[in-house]
């Protein structure tokens, strides 16, 4: 992969003429960013004291083009930390370069952020994550990465980080510990639990067989986003917690009727499910199991 939507074309100035133009717009000196993912911008409204800026008058900021994305940043107080809140991110899909995409973060690295709080909407592929669930990230897999299409492409910057940057801890063991704990304190424990989270290019959502493949690989949850922000981010030295709200499973193989049929019999729920599906020998194919019958 080469080209404009795969190079890093913007230079230090930018990231820093977008700081400036900000902090001279507020107050607030934010130690913590969140980017809020789909249908999540309402974590925004919780902060105190708002500063909100729209997306359309930040000097140099991309815009959002999607559904549940509002285009605004908000600054303000939360349980007494000062905080940058992103109401809509930018995706690979809209037509925006990894580099514009990931922009904002090397914006809160220039206003002194230090902790990086990535939000997302996520299909799950692991059996113990149903829609509604939190998966706590505990590492990625950076599909459009690994094929060559990375935010950090083109003249390294070193002001930011370096060339060749370990991505082995990419999310903090502390704060994901943390958040378990506030889990169990809450009582929402059961709904809580840590995965891995793969990001792939959208927009389209995967076929039967990349969910499968992705399953297999070890991966619990998938979106289209969060990655990139996080390579960046652990590029110029920022700390990452990343969750994933659960919003829908995805199937892993073509659910037959007879399959389903059969699996409703056995496990009397998430007849969908094809995880461990039956396989039906030869004279049962002839004359099928009815259902309902053992
Ligand atoms: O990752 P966020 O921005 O939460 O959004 C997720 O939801 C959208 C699909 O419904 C995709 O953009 C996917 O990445
Ligand atoms: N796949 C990819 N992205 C998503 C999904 C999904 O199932 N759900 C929400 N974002």
């Amino acid at each position: 992969p080469s080209g404009g939507l795969n190079r890093c074309v913007c230079v230090h100035d930018d990231y820093q003429k977008t700081a400036d133009w900000l902090l001279s717009q507020t107050k607030h000196r934010p130690q913590v960013a969140i980017i809020c993912g789909s249908g999540l911008g309402m974590l925004a409204d919780a902060l105190k004291c708002q500063d909100a800026f729209h997306y359309t008058d930040i000097p140099g900021f991309p815009q959002s083009t999607v559904q549940g994305h509002a285009g605004r940043l908000v600054f303000g107080e939360l349980k007494g930390k000062t905080c940058v809140c992103m109401q809509g991110r930018f995706h690979m899909y809209e037509g925006h370069s990894l580099c514009k995409t990931t922009f904002p973060v090397r914006v809160f690295k220039l206003l002194g952020v230090e902790t990086l709080i990535v939000t997302n909407a996520a299909g799950s592929l692991a059996d113990g994550l149903k829609p509604g669930d939190i998966m706590i990230i505990k590492d990625h897999v950076n599909f459009p990465g690994l094929g060559g299409f990375n935010p950090l492409n083109g003249p390294n910057d070193d002001k930011f980080g370096p060339r060749f940057p370990a991505m082995s801890a990419c999310y903090n063991p502390g704060l994901r510990c943390l958040a378990m704990d506030i889990a169990k304190q809450q009582g929402v424990a059961e709904l809580v639990q840590e995965g891995v989270y793969a990001a792939v290019g959208g927009p389209n959502f995967e076929t039967i067989a990349e969910a499968k493949l992705m399953h297999r690989l070890g991966v619990d949850a998938v979106g289209m986003s969060t990655a990139p922000e996080v390579v960046v981010a652990v590029h110029c030295g920022l700390r990452v917690f990343g969750i994933s709200l659960i919003t829908n499973k995805r199937p892993l193989s073509p659910v037959s009727a007879e399959i389903m049929m059969l699996q409703k019999n056995k496990h009397k729920k998430r007849v969908w499910s094809t995880r461990r599906p039956v396989i039906l020998q030869k004279d049962q194919r002839a004359n099928p199991p009815q259902v309902g019958v053992a």
